[in-house]
């Protein structure tokens, strides 16, 4: 039985022998920065820098590590992949890859990030891939991308908070660190913090248990920046949200900048309590919505350019028509296709193209429950005719299913409430958010509806 210490001399073994057999840049961009992190007899989890990394190793190199392994050891043995904090220690909320849908950051080598440091007050790090140099405007992001800007030139000055909003993928956290980077250009010694609402709770928690609640108040409380993203995760979590109330106050009463992330309105987030509401209002809401085709093309340019992969105008085509809600997603295509050619050493072509993103593209198709199968489904529960969730009709019976439908709709797809509205008989946005209000109240007050919503929440997720 090895040791647990000659497990990473096993690793080792295996990737020395990957570094003669695959190409110098393929090699530098998913097996170098593996380490072995534990080990037994018939396992082997591998620490990745990032949660692609956990993807694109999973989909595409597991099978050839399990077959060198068995080469080495005789034995097969299960590889399990886990993200990892880049100085090799676990990440305090790693996931293993079965966990990971969420692919947050791109695939190049990763520099390290820094943790919080005293000195520049960097916490969390700082993606040095995410400026504003490589951040692509277009019609969708203009607003959000400008005010960071301003935000960016003038911290505390422009507008305190910065409240960006928008589905995920789209940019958020990548503007919040074009933010940090450009305030630290022009003043090196700012105290920039960014980091997750997730680690913000977790620290939060952590220092309540080990009695260390005024440290984790300096901490936070005394910097010049803080970049908070995901704050949608504040929702019903009273005890953090009361501590966030404070930070938020002893922040902006310093005239220190606030940017905050979240996947909705400050207003849309569940049992949020009005006097954080309020104050995420106080600045600019800025939101990001889906790109065009023609920025996704220039996006998918861009990355290809950092690359350098030289990407063919009819598969930038094809990804961009093909992939358009999640700039994320778009991005992990054109990996896949520049890794491919990168490890081929051909050039790539619409055929291969298609080959390589039919799995993606499947798993789009079957994923995406559309509005009209959810009107229809609605409609025959509550026994009106598909056509009214489009109409203008008002009585009740009709008009509460509609709301259902449009609630069940903001839960379950990714559509924007101008989207949704313009399903249900163009409708505008406040429409949706007020159909979703009264929802909730309903669901809230009357058990009945509770239920029916849940059941068709339950039926339509299958
Ligand atoms: N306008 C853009 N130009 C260039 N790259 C972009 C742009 N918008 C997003 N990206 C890239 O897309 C990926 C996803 O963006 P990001 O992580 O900022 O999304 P997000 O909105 O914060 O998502 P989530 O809500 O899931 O946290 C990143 O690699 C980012 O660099």
């Amino acid at each position: 039985m090895p040791s647990v210490s000659s497990s990473p001399s096993l690793w080792e073994t295996v990737k020395s022998d990957f570094k003669t057999l695959f190409p110098e840049d393929v090699f530098k961009l998913w097996f170098e920065p593996i380490v072995c992190v534990e080990s037994a007899e018939d396992s082997l989890t591998l620490g990745v820098p990032n949660d692609f990394a956990a993807i694109w190793i999973n989909d595409n190199y597991l099978d050839l590590i399990v077959q060198r392994l068995r080469l080495s050891t005789g034995r097969l043995m299960t590889v399990k992949l886990k993200k990892v904090d880049l100085d090799g220690s676990s990440a305090p909320f790693a996931s293993t890859t079965d966990a990971g849908s969420r692919i947050k950051t791109t695939a190049a080598p990763v520099r390290r990030a820094p943790r919080y440091d005293e000195k520049t007050g960097i916490a969390g790090g700082l993606n040095p891939r995410n400026t504003f140099e490589t951040f692509v405007v277009g019609n969708n992001n203009q607003m959000a991308h400008a005010a960071a800007m301003a935000v960016a030139q003038a911290p505390a000055q422009a507008y305190n908070p910065l409240f960006i909003y928008g589905d995920t993928g789209l940019g958020k956290t990548h503007l919040m660190h074009a933010i940090g980077h450009a305030i630290l250009k022009n003043n090196p010694h700012a105290k920039i913090a960014y980091l997750s609402t997730e680690k913000f709770t977790n620290e939060f928690i952590q220092a309540l248990q080990e009695n260390a609640l005024p440290k984790f108040r300096q901490r936070y409380r005394h910097v010049d920046v803080l970049l908070l993203d995901d704050v949608q995760f504040l929702g019903n979590k009273e005890r953090i949200q009361e501590e966030f109330f404070h930070t938020f106050n002893d922040l902006f009463e310093s005239s220190k900048q606030i940017v905050l992330s979240s996947d909705r309105r400050a207003s849309e987030i569940e049992k949020l309590e009005a006097r954080l509401v309020s104050r995420f209002e106080w600045g600019l809401p800025a939101d990001i919505q889906a790109p065009d085709f023609e920025t996704r093309v220039a996006i998918l340019r861009t990355k290809a350019a950092t690359l350098k992969f030289e990407l063919p105008p009819g598969v930038a085509t094809f990804i961009a028509q093909n992939i358009s809600k999640n700039i994320r997603r778009l991005e992990g295509a054109l990996i896949k296709v520049a890794s491919y050619s990168s490890l081929t050493g051909k050039p790539i072509d619409l055929a291969t193209t298609e080959m390589l993103l039919q799995d993606v593209l499947m798993e789009q198709a079957q994923n995406q429950l559309t509005i009209e199968t959810i009107q229809k489904r609605v409609a025959d529960h509550y026994q009106i005719r598909h056509s009214d969730m489009t109409s203008k009709r008002r009585p009740n019976n009709i008009a509460i299913p509609r709301q259902i439908a449009m609630y069940i709709t903001r839960t379950l797809t990714k559509h924007s409430l101008q989207e949704i509205g313009d399903a249900y008989g163009g409708r505008d946005h406040g429409t949706v958010i007020h159909a979703c209000k009264a929802v909730d109240n309903m669901m809230e007050q009357d058990a009945s509806v509770r239920g029916s919503v849940e059941f068709l929440k339950a039926q339509l997720s299958r």
